[in-house]
């Protein structure tokens, strides 16, 4: 791992492609790559939509705040694919500039509705996920504006979008 680069810290709304774009990044820098929600999940032993029926959102935060304070408390050399919501709590946010630079990643309702179509994992979309998705970019609507950059994934390869973030990062 490389200690003395800045962290790479990606957010956005679930779909966005966090995950993909975070692999495809820590494979091109030979970073580590931390997924926040597969972090959270090996930590607390159970999935995501066990958390949330068992102990409830309010639970899943605080193990979300925590890991993210820890993983961002080490050395640099990391990408961070952090949950859809991680943003919600202004600490995190705090946090996430501090620790390293922040990418927002993008997307527009439709192309959001195709990626995660037939996924159950994301227990904020049961019920009717197309509306679920609608309500909840409208609840965040400002919520990755922070980001130190921002990238519209919509109509964009992943690798693509990999790399116009490394063009920002390399500066
Ligand atoms: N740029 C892209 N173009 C086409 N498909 C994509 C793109 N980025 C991601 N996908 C696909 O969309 C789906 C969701 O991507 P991914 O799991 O990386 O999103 P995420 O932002 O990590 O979501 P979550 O916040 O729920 O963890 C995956 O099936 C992935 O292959
Ligand atoms: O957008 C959200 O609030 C979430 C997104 C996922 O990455 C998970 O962190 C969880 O399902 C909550
Ligand atoms: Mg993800």
């Amino acid at each position: 791992m490389n200690q003395t680069e800045q962290n790479i810290i990606l957010i956005g709304m679930m779909g966005t492609g966090k995950t993909t774009i975070g692999q495809i990044l820590a494979k091109e820098l030979g970073f580590a790559l931390v997924d926040l929600d597969a972090a959270i999940v090996a930590e607390q032993g159970m999935t995501i939509p066990e958390m949330f029926e068992l102990r409830g959102e309010a639970y899943f935060r605080q193990a979300e705040t925590a890991v993210l304070r820890k993983v961002l408390a080490s050395d640099g050399g990391q990408v961070v694919a952090t949950g859809g919501g991680a943003v919600l709590e202004p600490l995190n946010c705090e946090i996430m500039l501090s620790g390293g630079i922040v990418f927002a990643l993008t997307a527009d309702a439709e192309t959001i509705i195709d990626r995660v179509r037939g996924d159950s994992n994301r227990p904020l979309l049961a019920g009717n996920a197309e509306e679920r998705i609608r309500i909840i970019m409208d609840e965040r609507k400002d919520a990755y504006r922070f980001a130190h950059y921002t990238v519209d994934t919509s109509r964009m390869g992943p690798e693509k979008i990999a790399s116009q973030i490394l063009m920002h990062y390399r500066v």
